[in-house]
């Protein structure tokens, strides 16, 4: 699906009489998302994320992704229902990490072999950034294959040295970051989280928290286990009565692996293997965040 793609915009839809829900998108596809009824967004409808859904309802990861409430339709269309994370905060900071040292799936991979599909609107994404990046091959085509984009993306950003990359955030007065594509190094990490948390020791201990309980979860849960898990993020939300929370979303690329096998999501990634370093970039994040943090 690809319907463009925002840098940063409000939707403040009233639904309801009795309440105005707020919803906010940091980054992703634009066009995608309705607010729904009663504190629920509809996603646009993919088979893989509702097929994710359903198995996370029934797992112990259940308390750490947007409930899910079904397939519902709108203007002919199909929509995956899921509860709107912002729904219980005020005004809220709002940071989405795209985690995992790989953004895209080993059959994307296999397709931009069989049947490459040079792209220009990547080549002129790309050379916004850099000039210099595109090959000479790529200069004569000004386009270039996806995957190719995407693992330019990786190395440039943290997702390669630290399985995980920031993607934007809102900060609590409103203010939106959206350019990370460069922030790669631990300090240039650090110094985004401690500008997204406004150096507030208390919402970093919360967020430190929730992340290493997530990551106890994560070892134990049986859908992760099987499941390689690519493109996903971790949606960080706070406000300034000092509540946060952290969950999972976006599973339009989480894939069961085959039967018997399964994934560490720590060993490096090989073709093949299916990994797709999602707990060492946790264990990255964690490290980062709690380095924020005095003696701990
Ligand atoms: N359940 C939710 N509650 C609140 N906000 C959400 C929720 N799901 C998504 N969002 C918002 O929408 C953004 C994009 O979500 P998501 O990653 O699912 O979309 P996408 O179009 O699939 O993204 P991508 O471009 O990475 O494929 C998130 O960064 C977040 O701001
Ligand atoms: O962040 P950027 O630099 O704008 O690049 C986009 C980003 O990598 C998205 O994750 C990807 O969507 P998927 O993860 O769904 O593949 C999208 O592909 P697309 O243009 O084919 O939608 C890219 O354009």
């Amino acid at each position: 699906m690809n319907v463009g793609r925002i840098t940063a915009s409000t939707f403040l839809i009233p639904m309801t009489p009795k309440r105005t829900q707020q919803w906010l998108q940091v980054v992703g596809h634009a066009g995608s998302f309705y607010v729904g009824d009663n504190g629920t967004l509809l996603k646009r409808f993919c088979e893989r994320e509702q097929q994710c859904y359903l198995r996370l309802m029934e797992d112990s990861l259940r308390p750490f992704v947007p409930a899910y409430h079904g397939v519902v339709q709108r203007d002919e269309q199909d929509f995956n229902m899921m509860d709107n994370l912002l729904t219980n905060f005020r005004a809220p900071a709002i940071m989405d990490c795209k985690m995992g040292s790989r953004t895209y799936l080993e059959e994307e991979l296999q397709m931009a072999r069989d049947r490459p599909q040079p792209r220009t609107d990547m080549y002129e994404k790309m050379v916004a950034v850099d000039p210099e990046a595109p090959t000479a091959q790529e200069r004569t085509q000004q386009a270039v294959v996806k995957t190719r984009y995407m693992q330019w993306r990786e190395t440039l950003s943290s997702t390669t040295t630290l399985g995980f990359r920031i993607e934007g955030f809102r900060k609590a007065n409103g203010e939106c970051i959206t350019n990370f594509k460069r922030t790669k190094s631990r300090d240039q990490v650090k110094e985004a989280l401690s500008d997204f948390v406004e150096s507030n020791t208390h919402i970093m201990w919360s967020y430190l928290t929730r992340l290493k309980q997530l990551r106890q979860v994560l070892e134990k849960s049986d859908f992760f286990r099987t499941h390689e898990v690519v493109g996903s993020s971790l949606l960080f939300v706070h406000d300034r009565t000092g509540k946060a929370g952290v969950w999972m979303i976006d599973f339009g690329k989480t894939l069961p692996v085959p039967a018997q096998r399964t994934l560490d999501h720590r060993t490096p990634w090989v073709e093949g293997n299916r990994e797709d370093g999602y707990l060492w970039g946790l264990d990255n994040l964690i490290d980062i965040l709690a380095k924020l943090l005095p003696l701990t």
